[in-house]
């Protein structure tokens, strides 16, 4: 396995180009099975989780084929099983999208429990009430869920909880069912609209995506569709506290600049200038910074996947913040990291209180989960010394090319081979 070697200090400047969000892409991609014909969709990122995914249709039948570096071309008609590999789903989150989408397709899913980032428990309680109103059964044994209808009615589904993958794995179920289906607390995330967008582009009839009503007026068949996929507001998130912790100036390129309201609203009220154009923000950061108090929310609030990058950013800002994660019970994993490097931080539930410091020394630490592998990387780019960061597979789950992105930014940062212990290597 590789790790990341970072000198601190450089400023980050110059420009940055986003790709397509990771998550859209993990639900857009299964949602592709549910289609009579060739998909192609553009603007895909070259992560390791669409590697995955992909590879999970491919195995089941599909037929894939890379346009080029950003494009894949998927056939789903040979797709033959209701099954998904357990071996390659159980990493990915996104693979319990294929509940829905093999659902949608036959009647009857076998998927295995999600797996993604570490926060504790992921539950799925809402998406099986929502498979269970369009009138499947479910049972789950031995870690997977089986799921199937002798066919699918739409059918009105309150969410006890906002929650974007039983919002999306509804959606794709009921695209194909017979009669209207209504999310009442749905989510709102951009990928949730990106996805509505996507399936309408194939014909499906999905009202009201991006606000907390969705209806799905059920069709026959879904054509194929060339569709492009969007920016990824988090990669794009990430880039800017990047650039104000290194006290930068860069053009985060390649984005939809209200899809990042909450993260400029933030980061201005931190002593940041951001300057919007029609697809750019340019981030830069010249005085202190100031503290500031967060609170993660289903969108339009602040992004728990932006929690653990913007901690890093107020551990070395003036005065004492405190940021309260309301959409996870344990997404301060990576805390015990950052402290290593000299934050001053004490968690008490979803609770985080940060003493601001002057800077943060390097050290030696591990990317305990995808988010935080992003922020070890800020922590890393500002501070003093040569840090070096373990578990990097964490972070190509979802950021593609990031050490291009930041040399050409004018990082000092190296990948180097690890290699694996003789005794790992001979069993
Ligand atoms: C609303 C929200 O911010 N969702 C985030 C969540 O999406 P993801 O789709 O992973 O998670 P959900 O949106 O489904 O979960 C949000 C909350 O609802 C709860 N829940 C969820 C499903 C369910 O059946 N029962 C249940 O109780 C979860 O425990 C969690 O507290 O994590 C992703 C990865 O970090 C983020 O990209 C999403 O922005
Ligand atoms: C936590 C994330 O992803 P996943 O839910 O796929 O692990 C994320 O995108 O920040």
């Amino acid at each position: 396995m590789d790790k990341f070697v970072i000198k601190g200090g450089n400023r980050l400047t110059g420009e940055v180009n986003i790709s397509g969000a990771k998550n859209a892409a993990i639900a857009i991609i299964p949602a592709a099975i549910l289609a009579d014909d060739v998909c192609i969709i553009e603007n895909v990122p070259n992560i390791t989780d669409v590697a995955s995914i992909t590879r999970i249709l491919y195995d089941m039948g599909a037929k894939i084929r890379n346009v080029n570096k950003s494009t894949l071309e998927i056939d789903p008609r040979p797709i033959h099983t209701h099954i998904a590999s357990y071996e390659l789903a159980r990493h990915i989150r996104g693979s319990y999208y294929l509940l829905g989408a093999l659902l949608g397709r036959f009647n009857h899913a076998v998927v295995t429990m999600p797996g993604g980032c570490d926060f504790g428990v992921r539950p799925i309680d809402q998406h099986l009430k929502g498979f269970a109103a369009l009138g499947a059964t479910y049972k789950l044994e031995g870690g997977m869920v089986d799921v199937r209808a002798d066919s699918l009615k739409g059918a009105n589904i309150y969410l006890d909880v906002v929650s974007v993958g039983a919002t999306v794995n509804i959606m794709l179920a009921a695209v194909k069912a017979k009669g209207m289906t209504v999310i009442e607390n749905a989510a709102k995330e951009p990928h949730i609209v990106d996805l509505a967008n996507f399936l309408n582009s194939m014909g499906a009839d999905v009202r009201g995506a991006g606000t907390d009503v969705i209806k799905i007026y059920g069709v026959d068949r879904l054509i194929g569709t060339t569709y492009s996929i969007i920016p990824d507001q988090i990669e794009a998130g990430t880039y800017m506290v990047a650039a104000a912790a290194t006290g930068g100036d860069v053009l985060v390129k390649n984005v939809i600049p209200k899809h990042l309201e909450s993260i400029s609203a933030k980061l201005e009220e931190m002593g940041v200038q951001i300057e919007e154009f029609d697809d750019a923000v340019r981030v830069s950061r010249t005085g202190a910074l100031n503290k500031c108090n967060i609170k993660t929310m289903p969108h339009p609030g602040f992004p728990t996947d932006m929690q653990p990058q913007i901690a890093v950013l107020l551990s070395i800002a003036n005065g004492t913040s405190i940021i309260n994660e309301s959409v996870w019970d344990n997404r301060f994993r990576y805390v015990e990291e950052l402290k290593r490097m000299g934050a001053q931080i004490s968690v008490d539930g979803k609770l985080a209180v940060i003493e601001g410091v002057d800077h943060l020394n390097a050290a030696p630490v591990k990317a305990t989960d995808l988010r935080a592998g992003a922020a070890m990387l800020i922590a890393a780019l500002a501070a003093v010394g040569t840090t070096q960061i373990e578990e990097i597979n964490h972070i190509e789950r979802g950021y593609e090319n990031v050490e291009e992105k930041l040399l050409s930014m004018g990082a000092d940062i190296r990948r180097v081979h690890i290699p694996e212990p003789a005794v790992a290597q001979a069993i």
